[in-house]
């Protein structure tokens, strides 16, 4: 699992590092600037002769770390310009320092204003404006600043050209690649884009568009969820120097959302194995209650999702009408079904009937394609009175709570939910913008206020536990933001839930692999994915994990 960091957690670190082990300050910031450098000199040999690279600074050690990048560009012969923002003798001791080694060196020092009167402007821009100490909203002169380089980094001034070379270089380490042709610089931000919180990825008035990010020790969590994610461009962790006991220094402020935790491939060892002496009982009965007059598709893609993702015996609980269709679609399933006629009639009968399918389920699906018809309060509510198992809950399921919230008392620590971002909306009484400025924020309220886990499913999805660790997803394309992904999510989770995965573990790696179902379905094009075609693939990816092709 990759850790990821708040920008308050990462100075504890750092003030850890240099307090507390005692590695000086300007020895941290030399690696950090050495691995910028790195990186701009790929840039700027894309580009070829002539190339004119600028470090646009600030007054913090962010800026700091782009004098020290500028000057050690200098030193292997680029031209170098270093553009200054912001009050330079308010500004750190370290970026005092690094300032009198620049300007002895002969490097040229400029306000940021004389960006507009630079001869051929700049083919690489080291954006070393705001780290993790961004902290308000930007205004004033640095705005002015910002609005300027946004105009040069998008070519609007006219004067820019960047990199162009015919032979270009990958990358070295990582996954990011240089235009072949183009007449924007290419921007490197130094730690974070400036302008993005690092801690919840909002745009804090306005920020840098950069092609690719250095960051430093840990990656911030701002940069892995939307909006900051599409700011960042590719990120590069640059290993710093930072000891590991650094992660457990606490921001002088208490800060309840200062870690989160990503996936890797390598967590896909963490399916259970499938023993060899088995039966279908032995990997647990998923009860899926789904679907709703003329609505049959979410409640099939959801036990499709369950199957493929392990579960050994999958029960569809629908209504009547349903039973055919769903019978010829998924012979594999099991269907029971009832008639909401019978429920609003016999509310007792109704009740002892989910008692008993409740006994049978070892995880339920509540949810997909029920409907807003009156009669799913009661199913809601029966269902979550008598289950004793993990229950996930989704679409109609939460849109009921939602508009019922008394069910709330119902929840149990065995409660998934998996709210896009309009049913979080709906649940907290919310705007969905302010679930969007701050993913992790809602999730981990929602979660730690109830004892549940939620899923908060975005383009980056964010899942926090019960307890209030956080997830954030990083597999996934566009390609999924189609019809019926969410109903497969919910089987995935079921499914991993049957294999024995507690119900956090579930969620977080579900989200996974749904999202690396998603890319290996997107292989054939963006456009073109069926959710039929997601669930198939989470069944492939499947059978990457530690039992998914054993024999035995
Ligand atoms: N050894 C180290 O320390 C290492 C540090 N490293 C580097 O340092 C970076 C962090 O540096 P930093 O803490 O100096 O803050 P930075 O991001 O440069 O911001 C500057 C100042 O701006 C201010 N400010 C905030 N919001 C504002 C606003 N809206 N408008 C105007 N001003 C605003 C705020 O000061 P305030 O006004 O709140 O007192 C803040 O202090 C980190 O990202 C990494 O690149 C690496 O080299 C590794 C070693
Ligand atoms: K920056």
């Amino acid at each position: 699992m990759k850790t990821l960091l708040s920008g308050r957690k990462m100075k504890a670190a750092d003030a850890y590092a240099i307090e507390q082990i005692g590695i000086p300050s300007v020895v941290l910031m030399e690696r950090a600037a050495l691995a910028v450098a790195l990186r701009a000199e790929k840039a700027a040999d894309a580009f070829g002769p002539g190339c004119h690279i600028w470090a646009l600074c600030g007054a913090g050690n962010n800026g700091a770390d782009g004098v020290a990048a500028a000057r050690m560009l200098h030193l292997k012969g680029y031209r170098t310009t270093i553009f200054m923002a912001g009050r330079e003798e308010k500004g750190t001791q370290e970026l005092q320092l690094q300032l009198s080694i620049a300007r002895r060196l002969g490097i040229p020092v400029k306000t940021w204003e004389r960006m507009k009167e630079e001869p051929g402007g700049c083919q690489v821009l080291l954006d070393g404006l705001f780290g993790v100490g961004l902290s308000r909203e930007i205004e004033g002169e640095y705005k002015r600043c910002m609005e300027l380089a946004g105009e040069i980094l998008t070519g609007k001034n006219g004067i820019q050209e960047g990199p162009s070379s015919e032979s270009v270089p990958q990358g070295t380490g990582i996954y990011g690649k240089y235009p072949t042709t183009s007449s924007k610089p290419w921007c490197i931000a130094i730690d974070i884009p400036s302008g993005i919180h690092s801690g919840t990825g909002a745009v804090m008035e306005i920020a840098l568009q950069a092609d690719e990010t250095v960051t430093f020790g840990w990656e911030k969590m701002g940069t892995a969820v939307y909006p900051g994610r599409s700011f960042a461009g590719t990120v590069t962790v640059a290993d710093i120097g930072f000891p590991k006991e650094a992660l457990q220094a606490e921001p002088e402020e208490e800060e309840p959302i200062s870690i989160a935790y990503a996936c890797e491939k390598a967590d896909l060892m963490r399916v259970p194995e499938r023993k060899a002496y088995s039966n279908k009982g032995t990997f647990g009965r998923v009860l899926i209650a789904a679907g709703s007059k003329n609505m049959s598709g979410a409640a099939y893609l959801s036990a499709l999702g369950a199957y493929r993702s392990g579960a050994g015996l999958v029960k569809i609980l629908t209504v009547e009408e349903n039973r055919a269709v769903l019978q010829t679609l998924l012979p594999e399933a099991i269907i029971a079904s009832y008639t909401p006629e019978q429920l609003l009639g016999g509310r007792e009968d109704f009740k002892e009937m989910i008692e008993e399918q409740m006994k049978w389920a070892d995880v339920v699906v509540l949810g997909p394609g029920l409907g807003n018809e009156p009669y799913v309060e009661y199913l809601v509510e029966d269902i979550l009175t008598s289950a004793f198992v993990p229950v996930i809950i989704d679409a109609d399921g939460l849109n009921t709570i939602a508009s019922h919230p008394y069910l709330t008392s119902y929840y149990t620590e065995n409660i998934v939910i998996t709210p896009h971002l309009g049913e979080m909306a709906r649940l907290t009484g919310q705007k969905t913008e302010e679930i969007q400025a701050d993913l992790f924020g809602a999730a981990f309220s929602y979660a730690t206020h109830y004892g549940i886990t939620c899923v908060l499913k975005d383009a980056a999805t964010v899942t926090a536990g019960r307890e209030g660790a956080l997830y954030i997803n990083t597999s996934g394309t566009s390609a999924m933001a189609k019809a019926g992904s969410g109903d497969v999510l919910t089987g995935i989770l079921a499914g991993l839930m049957a294999l024995g995965l507690e119900e956090e573990e579930a969620a977080y790696l579900g989200v996974y692999i749904h999202g690396l179902a998603g890319e290996e379905v997107s292989k054939n094009g963006l456009h073109s994915l069926l959710a039929t075609e997601l669930a198939r693939a989470a069944g492939t990816v499947m059978a990457g994990t530690k039992g998914g092709n054993k024999t035995e």
